[in-house]
């Protein structure tokens, strides 16, 4: 992955699915019901509470109803959602302000969620322009709130410290959104070398180290294996000689040649990769051996086939081995080896397995 796409996926990636975000909806509106409840035993409603909590319920259990039906999309719905939530606890702080005669008070402890759940909630590229948003309404609106019942300098005492607190909120959920794409980042370079140490450099097919990691990774290598599958070694024929009169240039224009013909013809899920020199590898998977016989012989007569000018008439011999003739894949693989070493000693350009012995 690049930058541009790291960048992409975490500027566009939403970390709430759909269904987690209509359990959010759902405990807000609870938690929401909860304070109502809470509010009209402890404390008398005024018109602000009974308003505001039944304007946020409404509007949340409509929230859920429409993620439910799937009419709006999600990042819509968060978006929806947030603003009740960030619109009711400024909208709070702010009244509670306006009336109360106490410069600051319980209502903006909890101003800070809104930056929080921004974050968490919104895609970072919703995020950043939200939290500038909010902060500014916050700051200037409790600014407008108190100046009303108190002096400039106590306002500012006020305003200032909330400003302070909430800079730190947003810089600090930054940093946590930069570690992240950095640590994301120094996964997928990770990733990237690991993958070219599986990787022959000339061929751009697996190598001997990648042939082995995926028999490992699929389980094959493992005594108590009982998957079907059969290992093909493809040896290119009198190659030393192709060197030889051609140069080792022409030499690995052929392999290059033979690779690709190779990884175009074999089945995706069937792993081919280049055991060294001009050695190929095909590890197929459940193939009885009729279509194992046919994919070898079309493998053997398209590679006789192949346009490799300057170099005429080059030809490769296959062995094969079948899972069930060894114990593992190493066993396997030595009785296609030996399977190439007698297609060679009987004339090269054919294929042998244990009942094909000439
Ligand atoms: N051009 C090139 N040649 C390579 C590469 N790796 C191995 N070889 C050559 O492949 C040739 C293999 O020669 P041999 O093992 O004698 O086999 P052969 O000439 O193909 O003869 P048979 O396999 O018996 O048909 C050697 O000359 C190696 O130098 C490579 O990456 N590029």
């Amino acid at each position: 992955m690049g930058q541009k796409q790291i960048e992409h996926y975490f500027l566009r990636t939403s970390a709430v699915k759909p269904e987690l975000f209509r359990k959010l909806v759902l405990f807000s509106v609870a938690c929401f019901t909860l304070m109502w409840l809470i509010n009209s035993i402890f404390h008398s409603l005024v018109v602000f509470n009974q308003l505001s909590y039944l304007i946020s319920i409404i509007a949340l259990a409509s929230i859920y109803f429409l993620s439910v039906n799937n009419k709006v999309n999600n990042h819509t719905l968060l978006m929806l959602a947030y603003t009740v939530i960030a619109g009711f606890l400024i909208s709070y702080s702010l009244w509670s302000h306006t009336v109360n005669q106490e410069p600051f008070l319980n209502s903006a402890q909890w101003l800070g969620l809104n930056y929080v759940m921004a974050y968490l909630f919104l895609d970072v590229k919703k995020a950043v322009p939200t939290t500038v948003i909010v902060f500014s309404i916050t700051i200037v609106g409790h600014f407008l709130a108190i100046i009303a019942n108190h002096s400039l300098h106590n306002t500012l005492g006020v305003v200032l410290s909330m400003g302070i607190a909430h800079t730190a909120y947003i810089a600090l959920l930054w940093m946590v959104i930069k570690l992240r794409k950095n640590n994301e980042e120094v996964k997928q370079h990770a990733m990237t070398l690991e993958g070219y140490a599986y990787v022959d450099l000339l061929t751009h097919i697996l190598n001997r180290r990648g042939i082995d990691k995926v028999i490992k990774d699929l389980g094959l290598n493992s005594d108590s294996n009982n998957q079907n599958y059969a290992i093909l070694v493809v040896d290119i024929d009198h190659f030393k000689q192709v060197n030889d009169v051609h140069g080792h240039l022409i030499g690995d224009q052929i392999l290059v040649k033979i690779a690709s013909h190779l990884s175009r013809k074999v089945h995706p899920d069937d792993i081919l990769g280049r055991w060294g020199g001009e050695e190929f590898i095909i590890l197929t998977l459940n193939k009885d051996r009729e279509k194992i016989l046919a994919l070898a012989d079309y493998l053997r007569d398209t590679i006789s086939q192949l346009d490799t000018d300057p170099v005429h008439g080059i030809t490769a011999s296959i062995g094969i081995g079948y899972s069930h003739e060894g114990k593992n894949t190493d066993e396997v693989f030595n009785i296609a080896d030996k399977h190439l070493y007698t297609a060679k000693q009987i004339g090269r350009n054919r294929i042998i397995d244990s009942q094909l012995t000439h």
